[in-house]
């Protein structure tokens, strides 16, 4: 595991986009791992500085996000969808065709997670998942439980991630209550994982995620397992690792 700390959120942001274009400079085909959330907008603003700069090039690249809310229109300015086109597609050259998201609204979900394991399957393994970090240590939306799902999967939103999420939409009833998720195993098979934590609001959690047991009470802490590990903290996440 590498654990980079930042005191300013640009160098934070300016690192994580680093490295993200930096695996497609090196491998044009490269399969990314995206997520949404608070904590990427300003990664991905300098991923799209990177691709204006001329840095970089994403005409060959494809890309799955982890989740996306069950029910929201498409055109929702909370669905990641939308989320994705407003911070990063709209911006860049990757054709949209290779940017994959799971169909919220589909009329048999269980088939599209079957759907969606296959794109997956289908790109290899995927070069580089870029993770957020939930307050109760989920990732993607995988929600603490006896037991983690290891494939994309419908799940029921923990009432901390819909309050948290609740910043977003006008009030908490307009959260929906379930996403499709990619599974952690789905996540933990990635050659590179990059988890990104912003806050002192965090704190507790990257401590439990990154130094505590591994247990499904903390899907992050699964984390630890994973042989190529980068988390870039701020300094306020960073407090309680010691
Ligand atoms: O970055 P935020 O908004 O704190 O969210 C934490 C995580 O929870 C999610 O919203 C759920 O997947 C992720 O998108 C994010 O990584």
């Amino acid at each position: 595991m590498n654990i980079l700390t930042f005191d300013s959120d640009e160098k934070l942001n300016e690192a994580g986009a680093g490295i993200i274009t930096g695996i497609v400079q090196t491998n044009r085909r490269a399969v990314l791992g995206l997520a949404t959330g608070g904590t990427p907008v300003g990664l991905y603003k300098y991923i799209v500085r990177d691709y204006e700069r001329g840095m970089c090039s994403f005409k060959n690249a494809t890309t799955f996000n982890l989740d996306e809310y069950v029910g929201l229109p498409d055109d929702h300015p909370e669905s990641y969808r939308a989320y994705m086109r407003q911070h990063l597609f709209d911006h860049i050259d990757l054709p949209i065709s290779q940017a994959h998201i799971p169909n919220g609204n589909a009329p048999d979900p269980e088939a599209e997670c079957r759907r969606y394991d296959d794109l997956i399957d289908n790109a290899g393994q995927i070069d580089l998942q870029l993770l957020g970090l939930g307050h109760n240590g989920h990732i993607g939306f995988n929600e603490p439980a006896h037991a983690l799902i290891r494939a994309t999967h419908v799940v029921e939103l923990a009432e901390e991630t819909r309050q948290a999420n609740a910043r977003f939409f006008d009030s908490i009833d307009q959260v929906p209550q379930q996403a499709l998720t990619m599974g952690v195993g789905t996540i933990l098979k990635a050659k590179m994982i990059l988890l990104v934590v912003k806050g002192a609001d965090k704190a507790d959690i990257v401590q439990r995620a990154l130094r505590g047991p591994i247990t499904t009470d903390c899907p992050a802490s699964l984390l630890q397992t994973h042989p190529h590990l980068n988390v870039l903290l701020d300094r306020a996440a960073a407090s309680r690792l010691g």
